[in-house]
Parts: C-alpha cells; sequence; structure tokens
C-alpha cells in the first residue's frame, strides 16, 4: 500500500517507520522548506515491543522520503493524520480538499467532537485510530520512543466499513494488535481526560517521568482522572461502555495507584514513553483545554484547578 504520514512526528515517524518495515511505501508530508531541515534521514532508537513484552531495542538511521506539496491525484491509499490537538483543525482542512481517493486515518488525541473535526475530508473516507506508542525526538535530533503492541481502532457507532477494515489490516499484518470500539468518541473523550489528569500532576513534577514509581504522586493523578469522570459524563459519554479502560481510575486509588507507579518505573515500553516525552507545551494545552471545558459546562474538578498554576497560559511580553 501507498502510505502518506501526515507530518515528520513522533507518532507518525514511529509508525511509518513500522509500516515500510511491513513492506508498504511510506512517505512524510512536511511544510514547504521543512524537508531540508528535517535531512534525509532519521535516527532512532526505539523499543519495539510488538514481539517481546519488554520491547526489543532498534538503533538505525533510517532514509526517509518527503513531499512538500500534495494534489489530489496524489495516488496514496491511506494518508495517517496524527498531530497535536490544537493542530487538528488546521491540518484537516488543508487535508480536506487533497485527500483524493485516499482513507485518512485520524491517529491522534482529540477534545473537540470527531464528527465536526473532520467535516472537512470527504465523508466515507474517514477512519478512527490511536497510537499505542510514545516519545519524543530529543535535543540530538534522535528520535526515542516504544511502540507497544497494541493500537486501538474505533467507529463512531456500528461495525467498521470496507475501507476501515483496510486500515485494520494494514496495521494487524505489521504485527499490531488491535483494540476496538464502537464508541470512539467516548473513547477518545476519556482517553483525553485521562492525560489531563496525569498531566496535572507531571507538570507539577516537572515531567512526565516525575511520576515513575512515585506512588503518592500517582495516587493524585488517579484521583483527578476520576474527578474528571463526571466531565466526560456531561458530554455525554456513557462510561458503562468504557468500564475495562476505567478500571484502574475507578478501582480502590490504594490498590491501582502501586500498580501504575510501578508500570511507569519498572515496565520498560512503558517508561521509555514517559522519559522520551519532549513536548511540555502540549501536556500544559491539554490541561488548559481540559480546564477550560470543565469550566463551561460547571463540573467541579478541584486536583486539576489547584495544579493550574502549571499550565496556565503566560501573560504575553
Ligand atoms: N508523543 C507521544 O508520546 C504520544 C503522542 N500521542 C498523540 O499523537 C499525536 C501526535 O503526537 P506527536 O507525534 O508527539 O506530535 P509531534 O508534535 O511530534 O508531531 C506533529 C507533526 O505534525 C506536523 N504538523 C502539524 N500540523 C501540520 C500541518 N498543518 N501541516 C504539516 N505538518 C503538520 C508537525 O510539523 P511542524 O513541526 O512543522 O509543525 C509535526 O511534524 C498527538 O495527538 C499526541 O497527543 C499519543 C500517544 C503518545
Ligand atoms: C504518552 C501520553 C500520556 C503523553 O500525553 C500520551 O500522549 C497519550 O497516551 O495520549
Amino acid at each position: 500500500m501507498k502510505i502518506l504520514m501526515f507530518g515528520r512526528g513522533v507518532i507518525a515517524t514511529a509508525y511509518g517507520w513500522a509500516l515500510e518495515r511491513a513492506g508498504h511505501e511510506v512517505e512524510f508530508f512536511v511544510r514547504p522548506g521543512r524537508a531540508a531541515v528535517y535531512g534525509p534521514t532519521v535516527d532512532l532508537e526505539l523499543l519495539d515491543a510488538r514481539r517481546r513484552v519488554r520491547g526489543q531495542r532498534v538503533v538505525e538511521t533510517w532514509p526517509v522520503r518527503y513531499r512538500e506539496s500534495l494534489e489530489p491525484d496524489h495516488g496514496f491509499d491511506l494518508v495517517v493524520v496524527s498531530v497535536q490537538h490544537y493542530g487538528v483543525a488546521e491540518a484537516l482542512s488543508f487535508l480536506g480538499p487533497r485527500a483524493g481517493d485516499a482513507t485518512v486515518l485520524v491517529f491522534n488525541n482529540l477534545l473537540v467532537e470527531p464528527s465536526v473535526a473532520v467535516e472537512a475530508l470527504p465523508a466515507g473516507q474517514v477512519a478512527w485510530g490511536f497510537p499505542g506508542a510514545g516519545g519524543g525526538f530529543g535535543d540530538d535530533g534522535v528520535l526515542r520512543a516504544a511502540l507497544l503492541p497494541v493500537l486501538f481502532f474505533g467507529t463512531l457507532g456500528g461495525p467498521p466499513t470496507e475501507r476501515e477494515r483496510a486500515v485494520r489490516a494494514v496495521f494487524r499484518g505489521a504485527g499490531f494488535r488491535i483494540r476496538e470500539t464502537t464508541d470512539v468518541r467516548g473513547w477518545l473523550t476519556l482517553h483525553f481526560l485521562q492525560n489531563a489528569g496525569l498531566h496535572s500532576q507531571s507538570l507539577r513534577l516537572g515531567s512526565l517521568t516525575g511520576l515513575a514509581g512515585r506512588r503518592r504522586d500517582v495516587r493524585e493523578a488517579v484521583l483527578a482522572i476520576r474527578e474528571l469522570l463526571p466531565l466526560a459524563e456531561a458530554r455525554g459519554v456513557d462510561l458503562r461502555r468504557h468500564r475495562s479502560e476505567l478500571l484502574p481510575y475507578t478501582a480502590p486509588a490504594w490498590l491501582t495507584a502501586p500498580a501504575l507507579a510501578w508500570l511507569f518505573g519498572h515496565f520498560p515500553p512503558m517508561r521509555t514513553v514517559m522519559e522520551a516525552h519532549a513536548n511540555p507545551e502540549e501536556l500544559r494545552a491539554v490541561c488548559r483545554d481540559t480546564l477550560a471545558e470543565a469550566r463551561r459546562l460547571g463540573v467541579p474538578v478541584p486536583r486539576l484547578e489547584a495544579a493550574e498554576p502549571y499550565f496556565a497560559a503566560q501573560p504575553a511580553g
């Protein structure tokens, strides 16, 4: 399959590498002038956990191909969009008139209504997913990331279409296991709110990795996430449809917090995601946007509110 990764960010690069390795033709779409800045290769230090639970280390200089313009007759079968949640509107409105016949996989964190987010894309050509990977580019330009064995796909209700099934087959063929939901709207809302609860504490500690092994702080994060669940409900999410994913936050915190703290600190793929994450502005934006939404809907979120000094926008000047 011909696959275009939109942008050359952490998620696009890590999955672009895995998909090329699985035999697909992969290119990156980058803004005009960016290809020269990025250079013709990417230095990768990946922990690939598709086949081994604790991951297999990959150190590689990967030659990549870019394009800086996009016409609708591009011939790609699949475009994978994974950008910051605050960049989705711009990315999808750019892509809308240029999608051609490609299926567009939205592989992203999102707080806005999914159906509104994809309004610019041709109807019937959208697939919804979420990465099971994470990390960041170091100051040395090296991508340090972990690829977990499981990733997420979903629909806005009902079974996947033929196009959506074809996208799943691409990732399954590359060795990933797929977890499905027919309520991707609820899933994405809950994932965003989980991140906000987590970051309300990680920002206080200075970084995501600050949570590794810290039971008390992880407990605060768990309780912050629990406080955010009514916000999901206020947005119309039926929590009963996501019971198993929510278990770490609904079960007694004295039980789940030590387990999560251990996972963050000692399970190598998770530790890599936490240690390598290099975009604190994203973490702040997730908290800011969640707090704004809680205030809009009048939902009390005391722990997120208490953390506001760590993520409030700085006055200009
Ligand atoms: N990193 C992680 O650990 C994880 C990330 N995620 C989620 O995955 C998504 C992607 O994250 P991540 O890969 O870290 O993000 P990055 O910031 O690393 O990558 C985003 C990429 O998209 C490009 N981009 C954004 N808008 C445009 C545009 N309009 N035109 C062209 N290129 C564009 C950016 O280019 P430019 O630099 O030119 O702006 C950049 O290369 C986010 O929603 C994030 O929350 C989920 C799990 C883990
Ligand atoms: C790795 C993490 C928690 C950082 O925000 C993330 O982006 C996600 O899982 O959505």
